[in-house]
């Protein structure tokens, strides 16, 4: 294992002294991973989860279950094949405390069940964690009959005095801060007494495709939902009141973590193989194919998994990400070494991500000598030959990998605590040396 430096510390980003072909098993999705344990905890029965992820986000998540009651093994699969959670969820329990760390899944998917905990439950983090917004949830569970002091404040840290039950019913929210407000609130609705119906009001809401998610994997589990694609109003969504089933789920590869490593094929002229790349999936970083071929590579998906061919060419692009915000910080690098602009749309709402990701991200390409602007809502990155320097992350995971797909075209990028992926992909220097073949 390349032993991961101190918080301090610098690594040096490799640089790629020709075009990068590798084979790159990407770890399991951190989205998935978080919502199938909520889900398996919240079960009528035991489930398992084959291949999750083991980063800083998810086990915050493992963590702060077991403190209410429930159990997790780890173990094999039932067919022996990989590792696996064994999920057994009892009768919720408080006291208990949470540590969220600065997972928005995590701050997020709990509140709701810790209210059907049966005392209280307080919920801490990181410093971060204190800035991105809650006020969605917090508002939204004291309509659905919480009781949650957090000394009026709207955010972390908090209480959440679980009552054993909660009413449920109707509730409107603005949720154009973050799409997770619509998932914690859904995720746990099927046992509300009364189920729920939310209501989004506000200004439009990003990161569609995860609260898909939220629809599809509580549909797996035999929740019954209504969505505005399935014939229902536009902006509400509804959950019936109801028991989860166990399962037994296998998590798909994180396609936002496979970025950095398809970049690596797009911005060097190589190839990249990401075995395991689902066919079909409410996974953002699917778009990543098309948003890549735009920007000069071409990829297919084939039997041993997706794989993408870097032209030798890297084109600008003018995107909405509002959809796919996460992968915005690793197209940024992209575009930074491209041969025309780029204009990166619709992201307002990554200021309040891991970090403000539209001024990190301005201030560290422009101190390698990138010529970069923050809009109202994105980017504008026009292309400029970049030197060497270091890049710091500002505990934000996805600058660090921003900053390595820059290092590998760019000589002498120092990423200052790389560490800082494992709250995704906690393997993410090791990864990196073998598809660079070292
Ligand atoms: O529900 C999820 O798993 C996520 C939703 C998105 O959050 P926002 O809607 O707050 O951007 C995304 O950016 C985050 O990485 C993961
Ligand atoms: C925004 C992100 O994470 P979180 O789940 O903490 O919101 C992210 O992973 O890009």
């Amino acid at each position: 294992m390349t032993e991961i430096p101190a918080h301090t510390s610098l690594w040096p980003a490799p640089h790629a002294s020709g075009p990068v072909f590798a084979t790159v098993h990407v770890p399991g999705s951190k989205s998935v991973t978080n919502r199938a344990l909520v889900l398996a905890a919240l079960a009528a029965e035991p489930g398992w989860l084959r291949r999750p992820l083991r980063s800083r986000d998810t086990l915050l998540m493992a963590a702060a279950l077991r403190a209410m009651g429930v159990g997790i093994e780890e173990g094999v699969g039932p067919d022996g094949s990989g590792e696996a959670w064994r999920v057994i969820p009892s009768g919720l329990r408080g006291p208990a405390t949470v540590d969220v760390g600065n997972a928005g899944t995590v701050m997020r998917f709990l509140p709701p069940v810790a209210a059907l905990a049966d005392g209280p439950v307080r919920f801490d983090g990181d410093p971060r964690s204190y800035e991105r917004p809650l006020n969605g949830v917090i508002d939204a569970l004291r309509v659905l009959g919480a009781r949650i002091d957090d000394d009026s404040r709207g955010s972390l840290p908090m209480t959440v005095h679980g009552g054993g039950a909660l009413d449920g019913g109707r509730v409107e929210i603005d949720a154009s801060s973050s799409s997770q407000f619509v998932s914690a609130l859904l995720l746990s609705a099927p046992r509300f007494n009364q189920g729920v119906e939310v209501r989004h009001v506000g200004g439009p809401l990003p990161s569609m495709p995860h609260i898909r998610m939220t629809v599809d994997m509580l549909r797996t589990v035999g929740a019954q939902v209504d969505t505005p694609e399935s014939g229902g109003e536009p902006n509400v969504w509804r959950v019936t009141s109801g028991a989860l089933l166990g399962r037994d789920l296998t998590v798909e590869p994180d396609l936002s973590n496979a970025q950095p490593f398809l970049a690596a094929a797009l911005v060097t002229g190589g190839k990249v193989i990401v075995p395991d790349w689902p066919e079909r999936t409410t996974q953002p970083g699917d778009r990543l194919r098309e948003i890549f071929t735009l920007m000069g590579g071409s990829c297919e998906l084939a039997e041993q998994g997706l794989e993408f061919t870097g032209s030798g060419s890297v084109h600008g692009i003018d995107v909405d990400l509002s959809e796919v915000g996460e992968l915005t910080p690793g197209i940024a690098a992209v575009a930074a070494l491209a041969d025309s602009p780029s204009t990166l749309r619709g992201v307002a709402h990554l200021r309040l991500h891991e970090t403000d990701r539209l001024a990190a991200l301005t201030k560290e390409i422009n101190e390698l000598g990138g010529d970069v602007t923050e809009t109202a809502d994105g980017l504008h990155i026009r292309p400029r030959r970049l030197h060497g320097g270091i890049f710091h992350t500002y505990d934000d995971h996805r600058m660090a990998t921003a900053g390595a797909i820059i290092g590998l075209a760019v000589p002498g990028v120092e990423i200052e605590n790389v560490g800082t992926t494992a709250k995704t992909l906690p393997d993410f220097p090791d990864l990196w040396a073998g598809m660079l073949g070292n």
